[in-house]
């Protein structure tokens, strides 16, 4: 089989709010890799996805795919996102708005397959809306299309910036399980971009983070979020957003990261220097929990 693996090492200033940033990136990404890009807003996964897909130019460097040279600022190579065979998803759907969703999701198809388009849209739970165009769709609709348009294509390469964010947990998990079934089958060289830790934990092989247009680290979920864990004790960060006075002690009220609200109690030398609005961890010192299954 040809080899794919991407090879990366490109430059380019990027200008933000706070001033210029140098995104300076050197990675490979192996043959059928399903590999998460995590990081910070503004950290620069979006170009860096962007430069892979041939929708923005590095500076300067190159990225090799096998043999491939897809850019060499050297010798001026810079092949177009056709000629690059990649199934994407951007935060901005992109779909033609001109078209209906089936006609958006056989268009991606390089051999026309209604079976399978109709397949997709059926896995996607976009059945209802198969002749609706764009516009009359909401976002967590038009994002469901995208992916269903991009894995039509069974690509070598499939580049998803956030694909699943503006979709509630049912679906996000389902199609989370498609992502997962997808990569299974076509075995493409995937490249992920998530915010959400239980995303990056059900979908990624390796997870790459990215700081200030940096690489930090590069390893398996658990060496990169559990490294600081205390003996694996039950952990969630949050913010406070309400301290309320009790008899002895205190009473927290902190929002999770996964947006749940939770109460805990604090002590006179716990609560010196905590504010309303401080972001804190909190983690359990004896280890015993009640678990009890979630129904979706
Ligand atoms: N073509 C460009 N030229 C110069 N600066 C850019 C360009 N594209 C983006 N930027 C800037 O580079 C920074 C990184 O943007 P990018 O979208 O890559 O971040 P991100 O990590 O994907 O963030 P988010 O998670 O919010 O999507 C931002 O400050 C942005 O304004």
């Amino acid at each position: 089989m040809e080899n794919r693996v991407i090879e990366i090492n490109v430059q380019k200033k990027l200008v933000s709010a706070h001033g210029t940033m140098l995104l300076h990136i050197k990675a490979s990404i192996c043959q059928g890799e399903l590999a998460v890009l995590f990081g910070e807003s503004g950290a620069g996964k979006t170009t860096l996805l962007r430069m892979i897909a041939g929708l923005t130019s590095p500076d300067s460097g190159v990225i090799k795919v096998g043999d491939s040279i897809w850019f060499h600022s050297d010798v001026n190579i810079n092949k177009t996102p056709q000629q690059r065979n990649i199934g994407f998803v951007f935060q901005d759907y992109a779909l033609f708005p001109n078209m209906s969703v089936y006609e958006n999701i056989i268009f991606g198809q390089k051999q026309k397959n209604k079976a399978h388009a109709l397949d997709l849209i059926n896995k996607f739970g976009l059945a209802e809306f198969t002749h609706r165009m764009p516009e009359k769709l909401s976002g967590g609709q038009k994002q469901r299309v995208a992916l269903a348009r991009a894995l039509a294509r069974k690509p070598d390469f499939l580049l998803l910036d956030e694909p699943l964010s503006a979709l509630d947990s049912n679906f996000r998990t389902s199609l989370q399980n498609e992502i997962l079934k997808a990569h299974s089958i076509t075995n493409a060289t995937t490249l992920l971009v998530s915010h959400d830790l239980t995303e990056v934990f059900r979908l990624a092989q390796k997870v790459i983070k990215i700081e200030n247009g940096k690489i930090t680290a590069i390893g398996k979920p658990d060496d990169i979020f559990l490294n600081n864990q205390i003996s694996g004790k039950v952990q969630i960060t949050g913010n406070i957003v309400k301290i309320q006075k009790q008899d002895t002690f205190y009473l927290l009220t902190v929002v999770t990261g996964m947006n749940q609200i939770v109460k805990v109690t604090a002590y006179d030398n716990e609560i010196h220097d905590l504010a309303e609005g401080d972001k804190i961890m909190v983690f359990s010192k004896a280890f015993n929990p009640l678990i009890m299954k979630v129904q979706n």
